[in-house]
């Protein structure tokens, strides 16, 4: 609920007094309350070095290794390639962010946050991959300022800040399709949960990547027929990906550049996943008029994407991509309003959101083409 304007900026005055602060923490009935507080706030602050002490369990692969079972720092320190006191300062900084747990007499075992790290390879390739993004981060307000021309990032996403992104050869699309795909398989499950693709023949992902999501809806619906669309050197892997998975005839891979090339054409839904973000607002729109202009009457686009303004994930689309998307050179998260107003303004007439089970990840839109 947002307080009228006096009665926010007295909150605000209050709260910012250090006698207040010190009562309030003091206060049996606001202590919870200020406490959770200043633990958020710290949180906040100490984000970054969080986040390099979960680097440094990936690099040195802590979590694959404590798999194996509870350890002793001196039995870790050698296969962590670690000093055994540079051992124990990680393991202890790990336990208390539940990514280890201290088992007693210097022994660790994996945390709850370890093991969910574990079972999700894709955040591991993540975690590595934002030694970048924080390079790029170094001078946050440079980068608002529009004053850092050469980043990691811009660089590791080939077809940012060019004209010609269909010249990009596979070396140069390979690190972020591999990254891409490692994460996708979070994504397809949740997307194909919430809307089902058993009414429809046939699917085309528009800048889909390796073909991880077409794959994982062709062997949910053995009668679907689908067509992957992307710059030349990524279908190229697509194709590659298809075969092997012995999709044979029923699945399609075109290269090509959205914004220069026709979309193929005969399928009676599309798909734009984690796509329109990445675009800035004169671009986006490009995007979702292909996947219009190639769709009959009535069919259907499946936009989906972290969004802004996620209730219960703010800080994921609006802190995180919102800042991640500005070091990269390109797009932004946007509301599902935003997104709305996007497609009916090049075509679509009924858009709807629908529910996925983890938003933080993927919320879904569904538009009908008029
Ligand atoms: C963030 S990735 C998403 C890939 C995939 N949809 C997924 O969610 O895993 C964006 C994709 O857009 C493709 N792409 C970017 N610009 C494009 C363009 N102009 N035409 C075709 N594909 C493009 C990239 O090659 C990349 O595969």
């Amino acid at each position: 609920m947002r307080l009228p304007e006096p009665l926010l900026a007295l909150r605000n005055r209050v709260l910012s007094k250090p006698e207040f602060q010190r009562w309030a923490s003091i206060f049996p009935l606001t202590r919870p309350r200020a406490q959770r507080r200043a633990r958020e706030l710290f949180d906040i602050v100490a984000g970054f070095v969080y986040s390099q002490i979960l680097q440094a369990c990936v690099q040195v692969r802590l979590f694959e290794i404590l798999a194996e079972g509870t350890q002793s720092v001196d039995e870790l320190a050698p296969r962590l390639g670690l000093p055994v006191e540079g051992a124990r300062r990680l393991l202890r900084a790990a336990a208390s962010l539940e990514l280890a747990e201290a088992r007693g007499g210097d022994r660790y075992a994996l945390g709850e946050l370890g093991a969910a790290m574990v079972g999700n390879p894709g955040i591991a390739a993540m975690v590595e991959h934002h030694a970048m993004a924080y390079a790029d981060l170094k001078d946050p307000v440079a980068l608002l300022r529009g004053e850092l021309p050469q980043r990691a990032l811009q660089g590791y996403w080939a077809y940012v800040g060019t004209e010609a992104p269909a010249a990009a050869g596979e070396q140069a699309v390979s690190g972020y399709s591999e990254l891409m795909a490692q994460s996708q398989r979070l994504i397809a499950d949740d997307v194909l949960d919430a809307y089902s693709l058993q009414g429809h023949r046939c699917l085309l992902d528009v800048a889909g990547g390796d073909g991880t999501f077409l794959v994982t809806a062709a062997k949910r619906w053995p009668h679907l027929r689908v067509i992957l669309f992307d710059l030349p050197a990524v279908a190229e892997r697509a194709r590659a990906r298809f075969q092997r998975e012995g999709l044979g005839d029923r699945a399609t891979a075109i290269g090509g550049d959205v914004r220069r090339d026709p979309l193929p054409e005969g399928a009676d839904v599309v798909s734009l996943v984690r796509v329109l973000h990445d675009h800035d607002d004169h671009d986006a729109p490009n995007f979702a008029r292909a996947a219009c202009q190639t769709l009959p009457e009535g069919g259907r686009l499946l936009v989906a994407e972290p969004m802004s303004g996620t209730p219960g994930a703010e800080p994921i689309g609006d802190a995180y991509f919102g800042f991640y998307l500005l070091a990269m050179g390109s797009g932004r998260p946007r509301t599902p309003a935003e997104l709305t107003e996007m497609l009916l303004g090049v075509g679509f007439d009924r858009v709807r959101q629908i529910r996925t089970i983890r938003p933080m990840l993927t919320q879904l839109l569904v538009a009908q083409r008029a």
